[in-house]
């Protein structure tokens, strides 16, 4: 089935920033007046509510295919919708933390690295 979106294509037009995220999220929330409610611990919680959104889009599909070739353009959709929220709170979380969490993302691969060496 063609989707009106094409998935794979839109991914590759351009690179997104950790950063450009970020700031986009700021700024969303500082018009908006939200930054009052987006402590660390409800941005937490916010995430862990996304995470259980995007775990009901696997809930009882069964094991499923990488690419995901038999899924319909409303359940590829969904899941963009679901797996951006977990992202997005996973920005701002980091941010109102005060982490660099793409700096932090890397020493952690580094770590991961030194613990699991290639064989
Ligand atoms: N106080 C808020 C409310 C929303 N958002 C942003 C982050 C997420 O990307 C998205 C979450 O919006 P909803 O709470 O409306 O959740 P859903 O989009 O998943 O809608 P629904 O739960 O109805 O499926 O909006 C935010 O940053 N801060």
């Amino acid at each position: 089935m063609e989707c009106s979106v094409e998935f794979s294509k839109r991914a590759k037009k351009n690179d997104v920033s950790l950063e450009e995220l970020r700031d986009r999220l700021a700024e969303f929330n500082k018009v908006r007046g939200w930054d009052q409610y987006h402590s660390p611990r409800n941005l937490l919680l916010a995430l862990v509510g996304e995470v259980g959104e995007l775990s009901e889009i696997f809930q009882w599909k069964g094991e499923v295919e990488k690419g995901l070739p038999n899924w319909s353009c409303d359940d590829k959709e969904h899941l963009e919708e679901e797996i951006s929220d977990v992202l997005l709170y996973l920005v701002q979380l980091a941010d109102v933390c005060g982490l660099d969490l793409g700096q932090a993302a890397l020493s952690k691969i580094l770590k991961n690295a030194q613990k699991y060496p290639s064989p």
